[in-house]
C-alpha cells in the first residue's frame, strides 16, 4: 500500500508551538554526555522543560510526572542501561510517549540490543540519521505501525499508509555535535502536546529546520550558527513560519 502523503501548514505548525509555550511540557533526557547542553538549551528555547536525570535509582521518581520521555544511546554507560528499563516502565505506568535516538546503533551489538528493548514498548517513535535508520530496517519490518523519522536534507516521517516531509534547515546543522539529538528532544516536547505523533514530529522539525535557516543568515560559521539556532528557535512565530512555508 503507498503511503498517504500529508501536509502541515504554517498555521498548524504555530498552534502546536502554542502548545508548547503554554503548557511548558517538561522532557525527560536519558541522553548522552556529548549534547547533554545543547539539548537542555533547546528545549528552553523552544518553551519546554529539560530534565536530564539518569541515576537509575532516581530516574523512574523524576521521568514520572514528564509529558514525555527521550531515550538517545550516543554515550550509553552501564549506569545508563540499567536506567532504560526503568524508563520504559515508567512510561508505561503512566501512558508517557517515548521518543528513540539510536545513535551509531550501527557500531555495536549492544545498541542494537537496547533498541529492540524499547521497541517493545508502548508508544514510541524513532528519530535517527539515514544510516541509523537503514540498520534498523528489519526491526521495524513487524512493526509497521511504529513512527520513524528519518532526518538528512529532507526529512521523512513515516508510518504504516502515512507519510510527511519536511524540506528544511542547513548543513551547518551537521557541523555542530549534537544537533539532531536535540532534534529528537524537539520531537518529544511537541509529542507532549500532540497527540498524534507524526504530526508532532512534522511540527517540530519544521520549527528546528526553519530556525537553522534564519540562524544560517545571521551566522558567520558552525560556532556562531549554533548560538543564532538557539536565538532563532526562541524567536520564531507564526509569520517567520508562513515566509518560509509557502
Ligand atoms: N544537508 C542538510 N541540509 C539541511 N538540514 C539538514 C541537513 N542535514 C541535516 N539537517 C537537519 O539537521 C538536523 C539533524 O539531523 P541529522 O540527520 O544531521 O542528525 P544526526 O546525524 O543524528 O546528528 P547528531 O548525531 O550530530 O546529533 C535535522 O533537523 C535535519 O533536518
Ligand atoms: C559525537 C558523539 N559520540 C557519541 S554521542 C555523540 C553526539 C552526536 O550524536
Ligand atoms: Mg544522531
Amino acid at each position: 500500500m503507498s503511503a498517504f502523503s500529508e501536509k502541515l501548514d504554517a498555521a498548524g505548525v504555530a498552534s502546536i508551538l502554542a502548545r508548547v509555550a503554554e503548557r511548558r511540557p517538561r522532557v525527560h533526557c536519558l541522553t548522552n554526555t556529548v549534547a547533554q547542553n545543547v539539548t537542555a538549551n533547546m528545549l528552553l528555547a523552544f518553551g519546554a522543560m529539560p530534565s536530564m536525570a539518569g541515576h537509575p535509582d532516581e530516574v523512574a521518581a523524576v521521568a514520572a510526572g514528564a509529558g514525555a520521555i527521550l531515550i538517545n544511546l550516543g554515550t550509553i554507560s552501564p549506569e545508563g542501561e540499567r536506567a532504560i528499563p526503568k524508563l520504559l516502565a515508567v512510561a508505561q505506568e503512566h501512558r508517557i510517549p517515548l521518543v528513540l535516538d539510536p545513535v551509531f546503533v550501527e557500531l555495536s551489538p549492544l545498541r542494537l540490543r537496547l533498541v529492540g528493548d524499547v521497541l517493545a514498548s508502548f508508544d514510541v517513535l524513532v528519530r535517527g540519521n539515514a544510516t541509523e535508520m537503514a540498520v534498523l530496517e528489519p526491526l521495524f519490518v513487524p512493526k509497521r505501525d511504529i513512527v520513524r523519522v528519518t532526518t538528512g536534507a529532507v526529512d521523512r516521517i513515516e508510518t504504516e499508509g502515512r507519510s510527511l516531509s519536511v524540506a528544511h534547515g542547513h548543513a551547518w546543522m551537521t557541523k555542530v555535535t549534537g544537533l539532531g539529538c536535540a532534534s529528537s528532544a524537539l520531537v518529544a516536547a511537541c509529542r507532549a502536546v500532540e497527540p498524534d505523533p507524526m504530526i508532532a514530529a512534522a511540527a517540530a522539525l519544521t520549527a528546528y529546520g526553519i530556525a537553522g535557516e534564519i540562524a544560517a543568515e545571521r551566522a558567520t560559521g558552525p560556532g556562531s550558527f549554533a548560538m543564532h539556532l538557539i536565538d532563532a528557535l526562541a524567536g520564531l512565530d507564526e509569520a517567520a513560519l508562513a515566509a518560509r512555508m509557502s
